[in-house]
């Protein structure tokens, strides 16, 4: 039987709430992930903007330094907060997302850090897709209006259990990156991010389950819990579906951690009765934007 999960894994998704106040985001997050800790989770993810409000005004105000890397505890709070975290919670955390500002371009960016149980820092993603929507009457907004795409999809290796792909919110409508990860070997595709409650109810399971169907992995969505009283009204519903597309586990609204045991006997067997992967026709489509008018 092929690995792609070395050893069985428990992830937890905390669907934090968060509020304006950065340093207690900070703490409640802390919180969440040791109580995820304590319950056995070894992989643990938090919702895109997980120290801020979720919004184009908000982007600059709370927008953190990365580089150069490692950053000080002054140009990035969350940086230091999410490594230590890590070692103190003992496990791998992705630690959602944050507005990043790229001091050598000024450009703002939409980032998300990994950290192994270590404390050093394994991997990073910047949201490649940006949320530029339009449905009238329901919900405009423009990322764009502030952040920049980041240009590269992510692949990050946990030394213990295997490769994860990592991506941010929008970023899952578009196949094509997810299929890639996938492709690399990865047993689990990873999305902190923020529908709302327009295209939540609409997209957000079916594309989770979508992605997991395509790729044969493992699928996290991770969302900020529902604040009635913020500008952007965040879905919830985080979720994990598993390598047939099941819902392993789903959240309502509220504040709360949602676990999965992850095998890799889920990945391989489905691999194996439905061999999709070795009967891809890359003869028919090597290039899906030769097709584009
Ligand atoms: N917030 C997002 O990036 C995406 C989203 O809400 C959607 O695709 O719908």
């Amino acid at each position: 039987m092929t690995t792609f999960l070395k050893q069985p894994l428990k992830l937890a998704l905390v669907q934090l709430a968060s509020g304006a106040d950065k340093a207690v985001n900070l703490s409640n997050a802390r919180s969440k992930v040791l109580e995820a800790a304590k319950a056995g989770a070894r992989l643990i993810v938090l919702p895109e903007c997980f120290n801020s409000p979720y919004g184009t005004n908000f982007f600059p105000k709370y927008a953190e330094t990365l580089h150069p890397s490692p950053p000080t505890k002054e140009q990035s709070p969350s940086f230091h907060a999410l490594s230590a975290i890590a070692v103190e919670a003992n496990a791998y955390l992705v630690g959602g997302s944050i507005p990043e500002l790229e001091p050598s371009t000024k450009k703002y960016y939409n980032t998300s850090l990994v950290f192994s149980p270590s404390g050093a820092l394994i991997g990073t993603h910047r949201k490649t897709h940006l949320f530029d929507i339009d449905i009238p009457g329901k919900i405009q907004f423009k990322e764009s209006d502030v952040l920049s795409p980041g240009n590269q999809l992510t692949v990050i290796d946990l030394p213990d259990y295997g490769k994860i792909g990592l991506a941010i919110c929008y970023d899952i409508r578009f196949p094509e990156a997810a299929m890639i990860a996938a492709r690399k070997g990865a047993f689990l595709l990873v999305y902190p991010g923020a529908f709302n409650t327009t295209t939540g109810p609409l997209h957000w399971s079916l594309l989770g389950r979508a992605r997991a169907v395509d790729n044969q992995s493992y699928v996290a969505l991770c969302s900020p819990a529902r604040d009635l009283d913020a500008s952007y009204n965040a879905y919830g519903h985080s979720l994990v579906a598993d390598p047939s597309a099941n819902i392993l586990s789903e959240a309502e609204e509220k504040e709360t951690i949602v676990y999965a045991d992850l095998t890799n006997d889920a990945v391989a067997n489905i691999r194996s009765s439905i061999p999709i992967y070795t009967q891809r026709r890359f003869d028919l489509y090597p290039d899906v934007s030769a097709g584009q008018e």
